[in-house]
């Protein structure tokens, strides 16, 4: 494994977001506060220091594509602009290794918040599958708040938000009854997708709770979607 500071704190949130994915939305501590399709987002309303830092838990079937396509698009800067209709400005500020990044973002202003930016190492790995040996790798892509002595520090300007954030997908493929080849018509990917985002500074309550209401959906729609449409009569990664 890389010799990077962040190392170890990589490794251990990365495999500690994806139990938590895995955990579903059991316990009847989880609101669904949205459907679409097979797309169910839940939520659960928590303060910290008075302000909304309401978890999230996402969980879609997407057919056609596989986990490892879904998360290398989350994860590749060069196409976040495609998908990501709140973003104003990405920078990559430091490439770890090919799969681990430190990325800082600069949302745009969402009513009634003032403009806030994310600083965040981005990692994404294959996890063999160990509790099901014929089933397909599980996928995970993780965005976790982190300093950067390259970020500027915005005095009296931008206000920072904290977030993890973890997009968790499992393949399956119903081969063919004919024993013909896999095609992404025999494909389907589970995805859950968790997020909690601290917004940093005073946004009042209802109206954050509106924008997430408002934004998480269109966000993961759009987003696998996107995934969809550039996967399509392209070869399949496995
Ligand atoms: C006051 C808080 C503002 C605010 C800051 C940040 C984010 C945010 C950042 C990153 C990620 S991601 O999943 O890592 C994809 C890479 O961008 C998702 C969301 C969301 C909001 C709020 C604006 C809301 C929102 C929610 C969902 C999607 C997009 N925007």
């Amino acid at each position: 494994a890389p010799a990077h500071p962040l190392w170890p704190e990589i490794e251990r949130v990365t495999l500690e977001q994806l139990q938590y994915a895995r955990l579903g939305v059991e316990g009847g501590v989880w609101q669904l506060f949205a459907e679409d399709g097979e797309m169910k987002m839940y939520k659960r309303e928590e303060e910290v220091d008075g302000l909304a830092v309401d978890p999230l838990k996402a969980v879609h079937t997407v057919k056609g594509v596989t986990g490892r396509e879904m998360t290398h698009y989350f994860f590749s800067p060069d196409v976040r602009f495609e998908w990501e209709t709140t973003l104003e400005q990405m920078k990559v500020l430091e490439t770890i290794a090919d799969d681990t990044l430190v990325i800082l973002q600069i949302h745009k202003r969402v009513w009634p918040a003032s403009q806030r930016d994310a600083l965040f190492w981005s990692h994404v790995r294959r996890v063999p599958n160990d509790t099901d040996r014929d089933a397909q790798d599980i996928w995970i892509a993780c965005n976790h708040s982190t300093e950067h002595h390259e970020a500027p520090s915005n005095e009296g300007k931008m206000v920072r938000v904290s977030l993890t954030v973890c997009l968790v997908c499992q393949t399956s493929i119903e081969p063919p009854a004919d024993g013909g080849p896999v095609t992404r018509d025999h494909l389907t990917c589970k995805i859950t997708y968790c997020s909690v985002v601290n917004p940093g500074g005073w946004v009042p309550t209802s109206a954050l709770r509106a924008v997430y209401k408002r934004e998480y959906p269109k966000f993961l729609k759009r987003f696998t979607q996107y995934v969809k449409d550039r996967c399509d009569k392209q070869p399949i990664l496995f």
